[in-house]
């Protein structure tokens, strides 16, 4: 055993992928990165690159059943590079977890009882948390020997005050079915608000930031210095923005109406709002990269679905600037808002009363670093911050296994 071991391989596994890198804690090296795809498909992708050894990117595309069989497939191309799970180098595996109900606050080293725990979280979760306990099993299959630490969603919105986290319903109700909002992709609203205090060139304490993190899962948060006092996503993550397959916000009383009035059960509403809403719901696509070739076409269908989750988009901008009061600035991240400039430019369209603005031009230039898209005469700052929530769990992951 080597004395100090201070690698952490983080695995953030979603309804259809794991995404994975394997970092060393000592210097913050990336030593290995990637993500399987269309996990139980007939042709699911896995992409490797070997960062330590420099090696090319490996793609090979063959179908994997599940997750378990994901993660085996990572465990050998991770051991090709001589990197694998046996390494005596590895101090800890770190894992996403997306629901945590009210339980956990802070990351968490797994044992029985967490299982179990998340286990029970699973019809509130039911498209991520099976998926995190098969990254969890599998994990422990390989590495008994090794502690394993769960990160969650649901953390860094823990401080949100009861007036926004409450639903108006009944109280008792509410409680003894645990419903309340709960918020998801914490680690990347924690860590896109830092890192844009840091572009500001001020401590989080001192900043109110509305970070808007558009992935195929959405969700926006307001934090005010440094804490969560509102997030978009509720007690699932089928509340709030428009995403690439879920609705986000509806009027529960559509439920009501399918079930009584169209036939349909709860599993098939539940498939209706889960996975054939939002994006490819309203327009038959849920890639951000083909709505916009289609509108460029001319397509009606798509440049309605763009506007419909632009407008959403908006509602929670011009709301959680009331919610925080000041506002300092304004983080686009994730997928489609790292990469998607016509979002962005839409999204803030038509607020320079509010101090917001986008500069075309800075807004057109890509890269992967955190930068300012506002003109500097802006009194909020538009930003776009690139997300790392494997950084951020392998940070929260080596902090408590080396403490
Ligand atoms: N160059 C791009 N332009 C526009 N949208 C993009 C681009 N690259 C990725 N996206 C969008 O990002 C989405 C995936 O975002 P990501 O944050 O990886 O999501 P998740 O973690 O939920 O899988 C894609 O579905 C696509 O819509
Ligand atoms: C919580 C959630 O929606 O996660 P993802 O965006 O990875 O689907
Ligand atoms: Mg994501």
């Amino acid at each position: 055993m080597t004395a100090n071991p201070t690698r952490v391989l983080v695995l953030n596994s979603g309804s259809s992928s794991v995404k994975y890198q394997l970092l060393d804690m000592a210097d913050g090296a990336r030593l290995a990165v990637g993500l399987v795809e269309r996990i139980g498909e007939e042709t699911s992708r896995l992409a490797h690159t070997p960062l330590a050894t420099g090696g090319a990117k490996r793609e090979t595309e063959a179908p994997i059943a599940d997750h378990e069989a994901a993660l085996r497939a990572v465990a050998r191309e991770l051991a090709e590079d001589g990197l694998g799970l046996d390494s005596p180098e590895l101090a800890a595996i770190g894992h996403r977890v997306v629901h945590g109900g009210l339980k956990f606050t802070e990351p968490t080293v797994i044992t029985e009882e967490v299982v179990a725990e998340i286990e029970r979280l699973v019809p509130v979760a039911p498209l991520h948390n099976p998926a995190n306990i098969t990254g969890i099993r599998t994990a422990q299959g390989l590495r008994p020997d090794l502690p394993q630490v769960a990160v969650f969603d649901t953390a860094f919105h823990t401080t949100m005050p009861e007036s926004a986290a409450r639903y108006a319903i009944d109280v008792e109700t509410a409680d003894a079915h645990r419903i309340r909002r709960y918020g998801f992709h914490g680690t990347s609203h924690a860590y896109v608000s830092r890192e844009t205090a840091k572009l500001l060139g001020k401590d989080p304490s001192e900043v109110n930031v509305i970070v808007l993190h558009l992935g195929n899962g959405a969700s926006a948060s307001a934090v005010r210095g440094g804490r969560c006092v509102d997030t978009s996503m509720g007690l699932t993550p089928l509340e709030g923005l428009v995403m690439g397959t879920r609705s986000g916000d509806i009027d529960p009383a559509v439920i009501l109406h399918l079930s009584r009035n169209a036939g349909m059960s709860t599993d098939e509403i539940d498939s209706l709002l889960n996975k054939k809403s939002g994006l490819i719901g309203l327009c038959g696509d849920n890639d951000m990269r083909e709505i916009r070739r289609r509108i460029d076409a001319g397509d009606e269908r798509a440049a309605l679905a763009f506007d419909i989750y632009v407008h959403r988009l908006k509602k929670y901008i011009g709301a959680y600037y009331a919610v925080l009061g000041k506002v300092d600035a304004i983080a686009f991240t994730a997928g489609v808002g790292e990469n998607a400039a016509p979002v962005r430019e839409a999204a803030v369209a038509g607020l320079a009363e509010l101090g917001l603005a986008v500069d075309a031009d800075l807004n057109a230039v890509r890269g992967d670093e955190p930068r300012l898209i506002s003109p500097a005469s802006a009194r909020v700052a538009v930003a776009v911050v690139p997300t790392d929530e494997e950084l951020e769990i392998a940070t929260q992951t080596y902090a408590l296994v080396s403490a």
